[in-house]
Parts: C-alpha cells; sequence; structure tokens
C-alpha cells in the first residue's frame, strides 16, 4: 500500500508518498502561483507517483461538510485565483483514487495524534504559530468539525495593559493570530522573529497571548494535550513562559495534566503536516 499526501500551504505545496507508519518515501514541493500551474504540478506528481489513496490538508476557509455545495472548495481566500477554487472536484477528474479532505491545520493534528506527541492520548489541540495562526481539534482520535471548520487563530483575547501594538488583522481589533504571530512579532520588533534576542521582552508578551490561547482551548474543549509548533515556537524559551502564565490564568479552576506533559511541541516537526497527510489517506482508504 502506498499513500499519499498534499499539504496545501499560502506559499507552497508539498505532496508526497509514503506508508501507514508515517514513513517518507518521497516529496516534492511546489509553489502556490495560479491553481492552473499548481494543480498541473500536483496531477503531474501523482502521475509519476502512483497512490492508493490521498489525505489532502489546504490553507482556507475550505468547505468540509460534505452536504455543503462547497464542500471540497477553497472559498474566500484573498489569494488571487484561489477564491471558489473546486480543489477536490479538480483532484478527482485526475486522480481515481480514495480522498480526504480536511483543513491543513486538521491534517497536522491528525499526524501528531495518531504517531505523534499525543499518540497515547485521543484529545488533542495542534496550533501552528507562524506566518498564520491555526489550530486543529482531535477529539475522540476524530477531526472535530462544526458547521464548518474551526478558526481559533481569530479568538479574541484580552489586551495586555501598555500593549498598544495595532492588531496585524484586517477583520479584528484583536486576535491570536494579529497580536502574536510571526508577521506581528516582525512588526513588534522591527526584525524577523529569528533574529529577535532570546530575552528581549516581546516574547513575554507574545508568550502572554498563547497562555491566554491555551486557557480558552483548555475551558473549551478539555484537551489531553496542546501542541504548539510553527515558525514562532521555534523560539523554545516560550514553553516555560506560556506554561507559567496559563497556570496563573486557569487559576486552579480545573486540574489539568502536568503542565510539562500538557503544553507541548509537535513530535514530528516540520513532517506533522505531510505525516497526518498520509494517514488520512490511510482512514480514506479504510472508508471507502
Ligand atoms: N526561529 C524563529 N523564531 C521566531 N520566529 C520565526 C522563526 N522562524 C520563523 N519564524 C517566523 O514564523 C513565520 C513563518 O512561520 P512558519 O515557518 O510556520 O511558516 P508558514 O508555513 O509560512 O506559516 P503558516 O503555517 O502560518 O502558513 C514567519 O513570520 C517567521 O518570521
Ligand atoms: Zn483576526
Amino acid at each position: 500500500m502506498i499513500l499519499g499526501a498534499i499539504e496545501a500551504g499560502g506559499t507552497k505545496f508539498v505532496c508526497a508518498t509514503g506508508d501507514e507508519t508515517g514513513n517518507v518515501f518521497d516529496r516534492v514541493s511546489i509553489p502556490t502561483t495560479t491553481p492552473a500551474e499548481t494543480m498541473a504540478a500536483v496531477d503531474a506528481y501523482f502521475k509519476a507517483h502512483p497512490v492508493d489513496a490521498i489525505g489532502i490538508g489546504s490553507f482556507g476557509p475550505i468547505g468540509v461538510n460534505p452536504d455543503d455545495p462547497k464542500y471540497g472548495y477553497i472559498t474566500t481566500t484573498p489569494k488571487p485565483g484561489w477564491g471558489d477554487f473546486d480543489f477536490l472536484g479538480h483532484l478527482k477528474q485526475h486522480v481515481d483514487v480514495p480522498l480526504y479532505w480536511t483543513t491543513d491545520v486538521n491534517e497536522a493534528a491528525y499526524g501528531e495524534a495518531e504517531i505523534g506527541i499525543a499518540k497515547d492520548v485521543p484529545n488533542s489541540i495542534y496550533v501552528t504559530i507562524g506566518t498564520g495562526v491555526g489550530a486543529g481539534v482531535i477529539s475522540h482520535n476524530e477531526i472535530f468539525n462544526g458547521r464548518t471548520h474551526t478558526e481559533l487563530g481569530h479568538m479574541r483575547l484580552n489586551r495586555l495593559p501598555g500593549d498598544d501594538f495595532e492588531n496585524n488583522c484586517p477583520y479584528h481589533d484583536i486576535c491570536l493570530e494579529g497580536m502574536a504571530a510571526g508577521p506581528a512579532v516582525g512588526k513588534r520588533t522591527g526584525k524577523a522573529g529569528k533574529d529577535v534576542a532570546e530575552d528581549d521582552p516581546v516574547w513575554a508578551t507574545v508568550a502572554d497571548y498563547i497562555a491566554q490561547a491555551c486557557v480558552n482551548l483548555t475551558v473549551s474543549f478539555a484537551p489531553d494535550t496542546i501542541i504548539l509548533n510553527g515558525g514562532v515556537m521555534k523560539q523554545k524559551q516560550l514553553f516555560p513562559i506560556i506554561r507559567e502564565k496559563f497556570a496563573a490564568y486557569l487559576n486552579g479552576y480545573e486540574e489539568v495534566p502536568a503542565l510539562d506533559q500538557y503544553i507541548v511541541p509537535a513530535g514530528l516537526g516540520d513532517n506533522s503536516g505531510v505525516v497526518g497527510g498520509l494517514l488520512l489517506a490511510k482512514l480514506a482508504l479504510s472508508e471507502a
């Protein structure tokens, strides 16, 4: 059995083949340009590398409910050409295998939940803090969706006293993504996140907003584990600060696992998405 994965991001698509244990046999990175150009490269990849099923995680927003007329579409993205694009419909015309369709963060969450850091627990949340912020919720070993997929990166937070940073999101006056994602760190400091000193005070601010988000996720979903990944979380010094602020904000309201096992880095590193795609392909095959 050879499984396929697509991690469809706003900057690049990764297509890969591998097996159900998460071994990646082959992968390619394709720049996200126009749907015609990028999808032609995706089609060519799976023609050259035949697979038995494909798991797809896409940037969005996307239609995830099968009874939604826009199921399988990338819906309202401002990315030129991709709004209202029937991704799944296109793929079905080019590959004749079972497909699993979800968001990029749900795909990564599934990888971590099946064979990554959350493999031993049924409820986990995967949060990526990168160019944007997204989160995927796994509830009882399944991807959680509501009326549509969640948009937890845009949760509202409390502005810290003295923080007059203009929220870096065109929709909200304050939200997690706008206050704490990589571009917000860039605007706050005038430097790329990776060049900001480890002890710069901006990290305490970023950690505070992420800690608030972890409290909100805890009281909303009661996960066993919260996984923090993405470019910003390469700053490992954030973890202890987030745990400390999380404990202060939760203030003993409910019991949670030991914090160094509750708020954790990803187990699969930069591979969560691709591995998740392979495992979603396996799921599609088992449901076909
Ligand atoms: N070592 C680092 N420390 C702090 N910030 C970093 C670091 N490396 C990358 N970043 C920031 O993370 C962001 C990129 O995030 P990431 O590497 O997760 O890629 P991405 O795929 O573009 O993100 P997204 O998942 O939102 O699409 C940039 O804003 C970058 O400045
Ligand atoms: Zn927002």
